[in-house]
């Protein structure tokens, strides 16, 4: 781990992005700097609840306390296409290799009569929540609503940031975001990743817009930047977000996509709680005019590919991921 202190990720106050007063433009300008140095940066000052993000993590504490049998009654099996649910410790791989992680999958809570539904689109439908533990689908809504809520004014910051209209994301990509929603549990004792290569979450990037982390007060989240692997730890009260492949594509790599890794170096489970604010399903995938030549991280990253090959639609990128691994969300050929 390198000491230098100019490799800490920025943490960056977005009050003013949050509240629409101030100077926005000031914020935007930070969150512009940290998305090309890092790809990571923390925010504070975010407004959501903290009372509301505590009972979320009691719940999800008493939901993974329970035994394998009571967990698996909401296994993502029964979450057809809309890929919800459950799965067990080393049931989700990460470069082929199975995490030391179980989780849940939400995403928007959308009802059968929904268009989207109705015409089979995978990653849409409805949620599967814990009938034994009834709080926590009330905690999931609100908190995926005022996460929902701060992914916008995110992406208002980052279109300000870029020189584009305040509206710019919102128009083009984030009308109707693709909301998924990830708890996640890291069981302890973890084998040393360095010598047992067992990773929480082995080394990847997030494919879609950015990403709204919360973690527990464990740490062992760690991003690699300018080729080093530096620490992400905990701090009270923030939040970490990151860019995914898509906002890489559309900057033409001059906001990173960053890969990271994790693990629990505790001796007690590790709860993470992944917030993934990404495009409209059906938005096409384009890059803007920006100064300077395109960046491909292609070699620096962990499945050496190029994000600026792509072209299509969010939904074409994510099934094109996902479905190597889940082959029942592939389209239907119609
Ligand atoms: O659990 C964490 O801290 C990060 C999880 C992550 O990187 C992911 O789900 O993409
Ligand atoms: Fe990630």
């Amino acid at each position: 781990m390198p000491q230098s202190s100019d490799l800490d990720i920025p943490v960056i106050n977005v009050s003013d992005l949050v509240s629409g007063t101030g100077n926005p433009h000031e914020v935007a300008a930070k969150i512009g700097h940290a998305c090309r140095e890092y790809g990571f940066f923390y925010i504070i000052g975010h407004g959501v609840d903290e009372e509301l993000q505590q009972q979320l993590e009691k719940v999800s504490h008493q939901f993974f306390a329970q035994d394998i049998e009571t967990k698996q009654q909401i296994n993502m099996s029964r979450g057809g296409r809309a890929w919800r649910g459950y799965f067990p410790v080393g049931g989700e791989l990460t470069s082929g290799k199975p995490d030391i992680k179980e989780g849940i999958y939400f995403g928007a809570e959308l009802q059968d009569d929904h268009a989207l539904v109705k015409a089979g689109t995978p990653l849409h439908g409805s949620n599967l929540f814990p009938t034994n533990i009834p709080q926590m689908r009330e905690l999931v809504l609100n908190y995926t609503g005022a996460m929902t809520r701060l992914g916008h004014s995110l992406m208002t910051g980052i279109s300000l940031s870029l020189g584009l209209e305040e509206s710019f994301f919102a128009t083009h990509y984030t009308s109707d975001p693709l909301i998924l929603f990830r708890i996640f549990n890291y069981p302890a004792p973890s084998l040393n990743p360095e010598t047992e290569s067992s990773w929480g979450v082995g080394e990847h990037t997030d494919y879609g817009m950015l990403t709204i982390l919360r973690q527990d007060m464990s740490g062992g989240l760690q991003v690699k930047i300018k080729s080093q692997w530096i620490a992400a730890p905990p701090i009270p009260n923030s939040f970490v977000c990151n860019i995914g492949d898509m906002l890489d594509r559309i900057t033409g790599g001059h906001y990173l996509s960053t890969p990271h890794r994790v693990w629990n170096p505790t001796n007690h489970n590790r709860l993470s709680f992944a917030f993934f604010f990404d495009p409209n399903f059906s938005a096409p995938v384009k890059p803007i005019k920006i100064n300077g030549q395109v960046k491909d991280n292609k070699k620096e990253r962990w499945d050496n590919a190029s994000v600026h090959e792509f072209s299509g639609t969010y939904g074409d990128y994510l099934l094109g991921k996902v479905s190597k691994v889940f082959p029942q969300l592939r389209r239907k050929v119609l």
